[in-house]
């Protein structure tokens, strides 16, 4: 599928930003967030943002952010969208879009049948939804972790236009995963490093090429 939109996050040099971009990457996300091993800090975050700019949409992940973080955030990395990747609820997903005037994309962690249950009210203030599993038992992160969930959920829930699939996707299961679900956009971290936050050109290439049905 050629019109299959990729996001790319958790770069953090650029040399990897470039081999996503010139690899064809419609998003790039940097990860603020200092459990995370690609974590960066907001002044890093922003030149490679600025160096990506005109070429993809720049995604700065934030995690429960408080508004001093979201103002710094917008400030320094002047992103396309702000990725919620936190315990947010919909009310402070709307808070947080008006407070910055920024797009806002909230992940929500599917693991049951159940979990779809919180979408309409996600997607009734959020600008994009992107679908992760939850966080395995123990995991010191919200996401970010190379795990899927079972995509057979999807089969009946109406979703958003737009919607990123995500969680433990990689360049042998991408195509399945966008057959099994419907949808034309996905968004991968660890599938594409060689170890935990270190991105591997390669990697992000062949990603990109079989999300797009070029393999
Ligand atoms: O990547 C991280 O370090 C991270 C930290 C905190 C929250 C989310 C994080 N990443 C996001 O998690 C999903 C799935 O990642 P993976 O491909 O399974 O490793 C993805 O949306 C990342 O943006």
């Amino acid at each position: 599928m050629s019109n299959v939109r990729v996001k790319i996050c958790g770069l953090g040099t650029e040399a990897t930003l470039d081999a996503a971009l010139e690899a064809g990457a419609d998003l790039v996300g940097f990860v603020h967030f200092p459990r995370s091993p690609r974590h960066l800090a907001l002044d890093a975050a922003g030149r490679l943002a600025r160096r990506a700019r005109g070429r993809a949409e720049c995604v700065i992940l934030l995690v429960d952010p408080d508004d001093a973080l979201l103002a710094a955030a917008a400030e320094a990395v002047d992103p396309d969208l702000i990725q919620l990747h936190g315990r947010e609820s919909p009310e402070r997903v709307a808070e947080v879009h008006r407070r910055t005037g920024r797009a806002v994309m909230k992940a929500v962690g599917i693991a049951t049948a159940d979990d779809l249950a919180t979408l309409p009210a996600y997607a009734a203030v959020a600008d994009r939804l992107l679908l992760d599993a939850k966080p395995p038992p123990g995991a010191t992160l919200p996401g970010g972790n190379g795990v899927s969930f079972d995509w057979d959920l999807l089969a009946q829930a109406s979703l958003p236009a737009g919607t990123m699939l995500s969680g433990g996707l990689d360049a042998a299961n991408v195509a399945e995963a966008l057959a099994r679900t419907g949808l034309t956009a996905v968004d991968v971290s660890s599938g594409v490093e060689v170890r935990p936050g270190e991105k591997d050109p390669a990697r992000i290439a062949a990603f990109i090429a079989a999300a797009r049905g070029r393999v």
